[in-house]
């Protein structure tokens, strides 16, 4: 364990300090393309400013064949795409690279971060498994960021797809600095798991909770009974959410692999984002302005925390609004519905318009 006075000491000589806060920019849908797929690349400089993270993703979905090229894609994407990365840009660069323990994961690091290190907000590392695989990232990067002279840190995002990965979720999110996030991977936790499901994330209708029969008699027993579905992420999601919250640092829902669903995939991503996520995945262009509406608040809902807001005065005591008790706690919950709408404003213009339109809703 580092001492509490080296924590935010680089961990190479001349890398650049890192940094006491995760700053909140949007990135409500972290967009995946494969930088080795022509098509794909070819719209990126279109979707520049109009999705908060473009992610060229080298890990899985890239054919092994692919790989070199995949990561040689991305270099040229992001040196050839105007207002993709860095500080100030609209639209954040994060990349996917390849498992600690694969045959790329390495030289994609060195290369992405001496090649367009500058341009690089994050890096999302699949397979995790626990502060130890934080740990190494953490010192390649800081001997890498040295070498190519970069002036700000590159951040780190944990995808959390291992049931060790699980177990070790609250040390995964404070082994650094560095940690920006974690995002679920349904799909291979399902696998490591042993779950019995064959989906990329969502629900499955075999989860669920049935009525009570009337009585035990064998007819009541087989009459029909009203079912519910339930949720089977709900206890990842929610374990994320705190072991995130409690290191200052973003939960994501991640991947919903079926396409046309569109419905169901608005759900899960709701679900998400009312349980404290703050973003998700978009596998195919049509889940961009899903994730965009679905983590943006609703106009209604930024309008009534705006009253209780000001309902609340000095933010002490208890008042009745609309029938209901509002008091310092609900005061918090508006708040942050307040403040994220704030800053979705800063970079959504549309969404600043209708926001300005309700105002208070009165
Ligand atoms: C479990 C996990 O690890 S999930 C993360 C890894 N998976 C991924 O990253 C998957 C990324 N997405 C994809 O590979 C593709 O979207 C697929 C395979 C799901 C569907 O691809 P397609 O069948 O080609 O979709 P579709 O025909 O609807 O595509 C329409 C257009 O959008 C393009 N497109 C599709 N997905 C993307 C994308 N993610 N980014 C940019 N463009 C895209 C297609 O190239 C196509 O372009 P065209 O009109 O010029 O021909
Ligand atoms: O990488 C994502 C997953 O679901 O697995
Ligand atoms: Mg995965």
């Amino acid at each position: 364990m580092r001492s509490a006075k080296d924590f935010f000491a680089p961990l190479a000589v001349g890398a650049p300090t890192p940094l006491r806060e995760i700053p909140t920019r949007p990135s409500r849908a972290i967009h995946f393309f494969d930088p080795s797929n022509p098509k794909m690349a070819a719209k990126v400089p279109d979707m520049v400013g109009s999705v908060d993270v473009l992610l060229g993703n080298l890990e899985d979905a890239v054919k092994a064949d692919n790989k070199l090229a995949a990561r040689q894609g991305l270099v040229e994407v992001a040196r050839g795409t105007e207002g993709l990365g860095g500080p100030d840009s609209p639209t954040q660069l994060w990349t996917r690279v390849n498992a600690l323990d694969s045959p790329w994961g390495l030289d994609d690091l060195t290369t992405l971060v001496t090649e367009i290190g500058d341009r690089l907000d994050v890096v999302m590392v699949p397979k995790v498994q626990g502060a130890e695989d934080i740990h190494y990232v953490d010192r390649l990067l800081a001997q890498l960021e040295a070498k190519a002279g970069l002036d700000r840190p590159i951040l780190v995002h944990a995808i959390l797809e291992t049931a060790r990965g699980m177990v070790n979720v609250e040390e995964i999110c404070g082994a650094s600095p560095r940690m920006q996030g974690l995002s679920l991977g349904p799909a291979d936790l399902a696998a490591d798991r042993r779950m019995k499901t064959t989906r990329v994330g969502g629900g499955h209708p075999g989860y669920l909770v049935r009525q009570d029969p009337l009585s035990s008699s064998p007819e009541d027993v087989a009459r029909e009974r009203a079912t519910h579905q339930q949720d089977l992420w709900h206890y990842t999601i929610a374990r994320m959410v705190d072991a995130c919250a409690m290191h200052g640092i973003f939960p994501y829902y991640g991947p919903f692999g079926d396409i046309a669903d569109v419905v169901a995939c608005e759900d899960q991503f709701r679900n998400a984002f009312l349980l404290g996520c703050v973003g998700t995945w978009s596998l195919h262009p049509k889940q961009i302005a899903i994730a965009h509406r679905v983590f943006s608040p609703a106009p209604e809902d930024v309008a009534h925390a705006r009253r209780v807001v000001e309902a609340m005065g000095d933010g002490t005591g208890a008042v009745m609004l609309d029938g209901k008790m509002e008091d310092d706690a609900s005061l918090k919950q508006c708040l942050v519905m307040v403040e994220l709408a704030e800053q979705l404003s800063a970079v959504d213009p549309e969404l600043k318009q209708r926001y300005d339109a309700i105002g208070t809703g009165a």
